[in-house]
């Protein structure tokens, strides 16, 4: 239905400050035509009726209150599979027909650094609406995430004139080239625990190689997207070139996957999401496909280690935001001399962390992003409990409203225990006990996933053999989350396919083309 668009409501079901001015404020509605209004051949121009909707909330005992878990921060647009055909071609036309790829390599890169300055002159805006989205400290999102988000497009900004082929000698007299060219319409998909970071991602590569972008962002996570999408094309972004959809996985997400005038799908969420994309894009056009998925990433503190440090870096790795992150270190493995003083210090520096309201300084956890993973959380520290291992700290809710869970850290944990097999993607640190470097080698690459790694050791040999025995995409030796834009990144086994960031990303978004041309009485071959 043309005309029609319904809304998803992005709940910030948690604790928070009042709402920056620019925001639309608590339980406020913009009124739209929705769907499943009359027919849809009547439907070209459908009345708008003067009234207004005023009330959203719950009528509880004669008045108006939010539901008991949250409430309504925003009313988002939500794409279903005809607004993804809207989108895709209108990046087709700006690909096929419009002057994005015509338009000089050294052109692009200027948008590309004016959106960085944007992004920059922005922090505060863009900041605010990653944690009201998202429900990450404000510090974090400020100080660390949008920092990162502007390197990371002056970083590709950097690159789109440096992009060029090759001269080939041929065993005949042919003159031989390859072009590098972009290689369409991308369809981007991404998670909602770095909702920006992960958008830079995408679009860096894809925007600095020439292409036209169709991204879907996470349907809990859809504010900052759109503010940024705005910023880059106030930098002078044409019409087209980008276009940001709101929606489901299995309506918007899986209709950007299917579509045949799709050239390009890059994914990251879920092992699970990942392999039913990869499905839809063989099922239907072909399409390549690059993966950023879960994982299970070891940390592992061998013997020699200095243990204040090993405790503040592990239990960094594991319960930066709020534990949601692909690569948290969530099987933190200590070799068994100094595993007794290593967990004593791991669980004094849980209970101290400061977990409470992310718009205030010094909170180092918020709320986890939604209910469903609050649940799912919940599940996994009950599930450590029952199979065994020992519950150290945490291992409840906080308070009654929100989606706070204390820090929690269990020890005595086996690897056939489901908290040491499965992505909990929340506060959970699960504590494992070794004795010898080969068999955490074999315990480490047990594991389906293989994502990332991190050794804390001072001995070189150790680092090295451990480095390169590990079967990971990241190996952190005495450091963790170090996110650099030139650093690659991305999993080997069920952790993903293909490597984002750096020069490797760049490749996903282009095609070789060979050109050969006959030599008529060539000077040199
Ligand atoms: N690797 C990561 O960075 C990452 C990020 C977020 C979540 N996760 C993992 O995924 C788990 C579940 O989180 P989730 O439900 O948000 O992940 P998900 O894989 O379901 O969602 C990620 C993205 O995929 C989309 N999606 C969902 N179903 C789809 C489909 N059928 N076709 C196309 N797109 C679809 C979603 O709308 C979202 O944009 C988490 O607990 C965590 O283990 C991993």
């Amino acid at each position: 239905m043309a005309a029609a668009t319904r809304r998803i409501s992005a709940f910030l079901s948690r604790s928070l400050t009042s709402p920056p001015p620019f925001l639309l404020s608590k339980g406020s509605v913009e009124w739209t035509v929705f769907s499943g209004y009359g027919t849809a051949a009547a439907i070209e121009n459908p009345t708008t009726p003067s009234v207004q909707v005023n009330y959203t909330q719950l009528l509880i005992n004669g008045s108006f209150v939010d539901s008991a878990s949250g409430y309504v921060i925003a009313h988002v647009a939500e794409a279903d599979a005809e607004d993804i055909d809207r989108a895709v071609s209108a990046s087709r036309k700006a690909f096929d027909e419009g002057p994005w790829p015509r338009m000089t390599a050294y052109e692009r890169s200027m948008v590309l650094f004016r959106f960085a300055d944007l992004i920059d002159k922005h922090t505060e805006e863009l900041a605010t609406l990653e944690t009201w989205d998202n429900g990450k400290t404000y510090e974090q999102a400020a100080n660390i995430e949008l920092p990162m988000i502007s390197r990371l497009i002056r970083y590709y900004a950097g690159w789109a004139d440096k992009i060029h082929g090759l001269t080939v000698p041929a065993d005949s007299p042919h003159h031989v080239q390859t072009i590098h060219e972009p290689i369409g319409v991308a369809g981007q998909i991404i998670p909602w625990n770095f909702p920006l970071l992960m958008f830079s991602w995408k679009i860096g590569p894809a925007l600095a190689c020439g292409n036209t972008v169709v991204l879907k962002t996470a349907e809990q996570t859809p504010l900052s997207a759109l503010y940024a999408a705005k910023l880059l094309h106030e930098a002078g972004l044409p019409p087209g070139v980008l276009n940001v959809v709101s929606g489901f996985g299995p309506t918007a997400g899986s209709a950007l996957c299917r579509h045949k005038q799709v050239d390009k799908l890059a994914f990251t969420g879920s092992t699970q999401t990942g392999k039913t994309v990869l499905e839809l894009a063989a099922k239907s056009n072909l399409k390549p496909v690059t993966l950023e998925l879960g994982g299970k990433s070891p940390f592992i503190i061998c013997k020699d280690a200095d243990v204040d440090q090993a405790v503040e870096l592990a239990h960094f790795a594991l319960f930066f935001n709020q534990g949601q992150c692909c690569c948290a270190g969530s099987r933190t493995y200590v070799h068994e001399s100094v595993y007794d003083e290593f967990l004593e210090k791991a669980k004094a520096r849980a209970l101290n962390r400061r977990v409470g309201d992310p718009f205030k300084a010094g909170i180092e956890q918020g709320p986890q992003v939604d209910s469903e993973q609050f649940e799912k959380i919940l599940r996994y520290i009950r599930s450590g409990i029952e199979s065994g291992a020992t519950l150290e700290a945490g291992g409840e809710r906080i308070g009654s409203k929100g989606y706070y869970i204390q820090p929690t850290v269990f020890s005595n944990v086996k690897e056939d225990m489901l908290i040491a097999k499965d992505e909990i993607f929340g506060p959970v640190q699960a504590i494992l006990k070794f004795k010898d470097i080969d068999e955490v080698i074999r315990r480490a690459n047990g594991s389906g996933y293989g994502l990332a790694a991190a050794v804390f050791t001072q001995d070189i040999d150790t680092a090295n053999t451990l480095s390169r025995a590990l079967k990971v995409g990241t190996v952190w030796v005495n450091c963790y989350n170090v996110f650099d834009a030139a650093v690659p990144f991305g999993g080997y086994k069920m952790s993903g396919q293909g490597r984002e960031k750096g020069i490797y990303s760049l490749s996903n978004y282009l095609q070789v083309k060979a050109v050969v041309t006959p030599l008529k009485n060539a000077a040199w071959m």
